[in-house]
């Protein structure tokens, strides 16, 4: 079995796949900050014959993490974000510095779609952009749902958007303060994503596929105006397609792929740019 992590600043997310058929085992997920210890929700390190790890948490959850497995496990891969990269550069001027699970998602969006759009949403919102022949241009971060929701300090950190409503509902002014808050913070993502979509598209003249990852991805999807699709597994497919191990990854294939969207035409986001000028 190989142990996929992807820790990020809410949730340690982990995987189990089975090296033979490359099929997802079992998967679960931990608060970063829980000390990481097999029991409970986390599987037996005895079946495991390599991890692999993405990880932005502080370095001491790192250190911890890698010290532990190592006593246990024979292959420890943990990815780095570097200049450069299956094919794609890194837009950093400090390449180091960019967020290693961005790193991962750009390279897994590139490896499936060639130039693209990444978002995750996770703790925060990055969006990250990589054109076709896999120039990277850098990104942008912003609080994500629950950061906002938790900065306001309005007593509704409690009440999640339920992801099963409807996008008009959510675009609706709230008639409480539950409401008011959960539409805003979603307003506010969707139209972050919606608008530095259609601006780095122009700017950069190509419609790009827009691929969406993150605990709130479903959610944020609700309020995204062009095709796109949700990768759950982005990051892991980024880990995937820098330490493949199966025959499945050896010949290129990420687990949980989506098909990848088509992206409307550049006119279209033009257009659709130019009406949001007017008003
Ligand atoms: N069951 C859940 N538990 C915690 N957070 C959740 C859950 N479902 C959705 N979320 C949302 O997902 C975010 C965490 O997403 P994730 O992509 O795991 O973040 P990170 O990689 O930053 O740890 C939370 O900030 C919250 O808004
Ligand atoms: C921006 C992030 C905090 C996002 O982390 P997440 O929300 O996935 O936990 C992370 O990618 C990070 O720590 N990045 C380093 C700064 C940068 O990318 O510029
Ligand atoms: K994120």
């Amino acid at each position: 079995m190989i142990l996929d992590l992807d820790i990020g600043n809410t949730l340690s997310k982990w995987r189990l796949k089975d090296t033979a058929s490359s099929e997802i085992r079992s998967r679960g997920a931990v608060w970063t900050r829980e000390e990481w210890r097999p029991g409970a929700d986390i599987p037996d390190l005895d079946v495991v014959e390599a991890v692999r790890i993405s990880s932005v948490a502080r370095q001491t959850v790192l250190r911890e993490t890698v010290g532990l497995l190592r006593r246990q496990v024979g292959a420890v891969y943990v990815a780095r974000s570097t200049s450069e990269a299956l094919g794609v550069t890194n837009g950093y001027g400090n390449p180091g510095r960019l967020g290693v699970d961005r790193w991962m998602g750009v390279l897994a969006g590139y490896h499936l779609a060639g130039g693209c759009c990444s978002v995750d949403c996770g703790s925060a919102i990055t969006i990250d952009f990589v054109l076709p022949g896999g120039r990277h241009l850098g990104g942008y971060i912003l609080p994500g749902l629950r950061l906002m929701k938790e900065s306001l300090q309005l007593g509704t950190r409690n009440v999640a958007i339920d992801p099963d409503s409807e996008a008009d509902e959510l675009l609706a002014p709230g008639k409480n303060t539950v409401e008011a808050v959960n539409h805003g913070i979603f307003m506010a993502a969707v139209s972050a994503v919606n608008r530095i979509y259609s601006e780095v598209c122009d700017r950069e003249g190509v419609a790009l596929p827009l691929l969406l990852t993150g605990g709130d991805a479903r959610v944020v999807s609700r309020g995204i105006r062009v095709p796109h699709a949700l990768w759950p597994d982005m990051v892991y497919g980024g880990l995937e397609a820098c330490f493949p191990l199966t025959a499945a990854e050896r010949a290129g294939k990420l687990s949980g792929a989506p098909r990848v969207p088509s992206p409307v035409a550049l006119e279209k986001i033009r257009a659709g740019l130019a009406f949001s000028m007017l008003l």
